[in-house]
């Protein structure tokens, strides 16, 4: 195995390491190809490695890999591999684990034409876990390699494997403050997940309804897999202390390429990682009165009591921060939440807006309100998002035809111009909400009637208007509302 034709193969395709462990590695291996030649030398060799290392489970994994030699052609025996484990066990530090998971696994992929045996392939996610523990950022990068290049069966045969070792290589990166190789590397995770995502659909029928039946159970799927969703979860709370809202967003991307669903572990883990801290600033009733424009702003609209008040704290993951009431006109202010103040390039406000059509205000109120609100949609520059809410129980009232109305003038301009001079680009997004009370469904009739107002009031013919489901009670569609935020900073996307 070891020599002639095979050495080569090693030798060049031998990833670069610290020069510390270069030295240990090189040194081993030359030992090791003296030992093939010459028996006399292995017990020298040994006591040689031991002084190296001061390690005497290195000594142990050196005797197995010596004695192991000439029948990897044919495997490693199942005494070796349990040997190994328990000797990896013992491993203190990790390049001596790298040490005999390369040695083992670049061997082993040599004589086995890059297919590595079925045995070493179990024991790589216990490979995995060590070099992540160890922050060994190296090790992880050559599995990605052998990983790419076929070993382990085959990345397209063992998607979790992969899934596990670009995982784990992205949060190696983050620790060690490597943000670039971490986003670089979940991009990868991307990619794998794409082409696997494209095998599947070419695949045969029964795979595709394998595929089909997963995402339709999609909670049974998560509940099976807890671990591969903790490994995304740990992740993305990983990004958000690297203060890196677009890895975050990069690891909810890659869940989802990955065939797994935005449960409600995940959407919590999201809130919390997106929102790191989370404060009041003002309550204005002027325009004036507004704080500076110093971050882009996502605004909650719609009729009295619809639940905008509510949807702010599911998005944001606090139960009680925007004052919510069964009495209708509870808000009657704009209320401005910031979020993630420390960290100006990813802050942005949420906007809690008062609602409109509440029966006990005049209509000097009204129109007065109406004013207040044209005004800020076309003063407020860094309005990029704007929810209008509207109850899934009753769809559009007459208020809210109101509203696109206002809304259609204003965006459209009396000429069909674009009527707010200097301003970021605005997105206006329908949100349906407590589909709690509707068993999660809402009726075609609700979706047909909207469209058709959005016809009307000629919101359609500036662009298309997502309409989203959610429900604060049951925190449905948090995910969707967040793919919107993502809008709020370009470099989320
Ligand atoms: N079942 C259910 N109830 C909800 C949901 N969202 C809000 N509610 C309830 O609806 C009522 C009004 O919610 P708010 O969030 O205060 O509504 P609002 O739109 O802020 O109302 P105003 O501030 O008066 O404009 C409260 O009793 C909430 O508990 C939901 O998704 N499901
Ligand atoms: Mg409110």
């Amino acid at each position: 195995v070891i020599g002639g034709a095979r050495q080569r193969c090693w030798l060049s395709d031998r990833p670069r390491h610290a020069p510390l462990v270069e030295s240990h590695r090189s040194r081993w291996h030359r030992h090791l190809c003296m030992t093939h030649s010459d028996q006399a030398t292995e017990a020298s060799l040994e006591q040689r490695i031991a002084q190296l290392s001061k390690i005497g489970a290195v000594r142990k994994l050196t005797e197995i890999c010596v004695n192991s030699e000439g029948r990897l052609e044919q495997g490693v025996e199942p005494e070796t591999i349990s040997q190994v484990l328990q000797a990896l066990n013992r491993l203190e530090a990790a390049r001596h684990a790298r040490l005999v998971m390369e040695s083992l696994w670049v061997q082993a992929s040599g004589s086995l034409d890059l297919t590595l045996d079925e045995r070493i392939t179990r024991l790589v996610p216990d490979y995995v876990e060590l070099m992540r523990r160890a922050s060994d950022l190296e090790a992880l990068q050559a599995m990605q390699r052998a990983c790419e290049r076929g070993a382990f069966g085959g990345i397209l045969q063992k998607p979790a494997l992969a899934e596990h070792i670009y995982l784990a290589s992205v949060q190696t990166a983050i620790v060690r403050e490597e943000l670039n190789e971490a986003l670089a590397t979940i991009q990868k995770l991307h990619r794998i997940a794409e082409r696997l995502a494209t095998k599947n659909t070419q695949g045969d029928e029964a795979a595709m309804e394998r595929t089909s039946s997963s995402s339709v159970t999609g909670e049974v799927t998560q509940d099976a897999d807890p671990e591969r969703i903790r490994r995304f979860c740990d992740t993305m709370r990983l990004f958000s202390k690297a203060k890196s809202y677009r890895g975050l967003f990069l690891t909810v991307d890659a869940l989802q390429l990955c065939g797994l669903e935005l449960s409600a572990p995940v959407l919590e883990c999201l809130a919390q990682s997106a929102v790191r801290q989370v404060s009041f600033v003002t309550s204005a009733v002027s325009i004036e009165k507004m704080p500076e424009e110093r971050f882009p702003e996502a605004a909650f609209i719609g009729r009295s009591n619809v639940g905008k008040s509510s949807l702010v704290n599911m998005v944001i993951g606090r139960k009680a921060l925007a004052k919510t009431s069964k009495t209708p006109g509870k808000t009657r202010q704009f209320n401005y939440y910031l979020v993630n103040e420390r960290d100006p390039s990813d802050a942005f406000y949420l906007v809690d807006l008062p609602g409109v059509g509440y029966a006990r205000v005049s209509k000097e109120q009204r129109i007065e309100w109406d004013r207040l609100f044209v005004d800020y949609v076309r003063r407020r520059r860094k309005l990029r998002v704007l929810f209008h809410l509207i109850d899934c129980q009753t769809g559009a009232l007459e208020e809210d035809v109101r509203l696109m109305n206002v809304l259609a003038e204003l965006l459209l301009g009396k000429n069909g111009r674009w009527n707010r001079s200097g301003a970021d680009d605005l997105h206006y997004v329908i949100v349906l909400t407590k589909i709690d009370r509707r068993g999660g469904t809402v009726s075609p009739a609700i979706f047909s009637h909207l469209e058709q107002i959005l016809e009307e009031t000629g919101l359609l013919r500036w662009r298309e208007v997502p309409v989203l489901t959610t429900s604060a009670q049951t925190k449905t569609g948090r995910e969707a509302i967040w793919q919107y935020l993502r809008l709020l900073h370009k470099h989320w996307k």
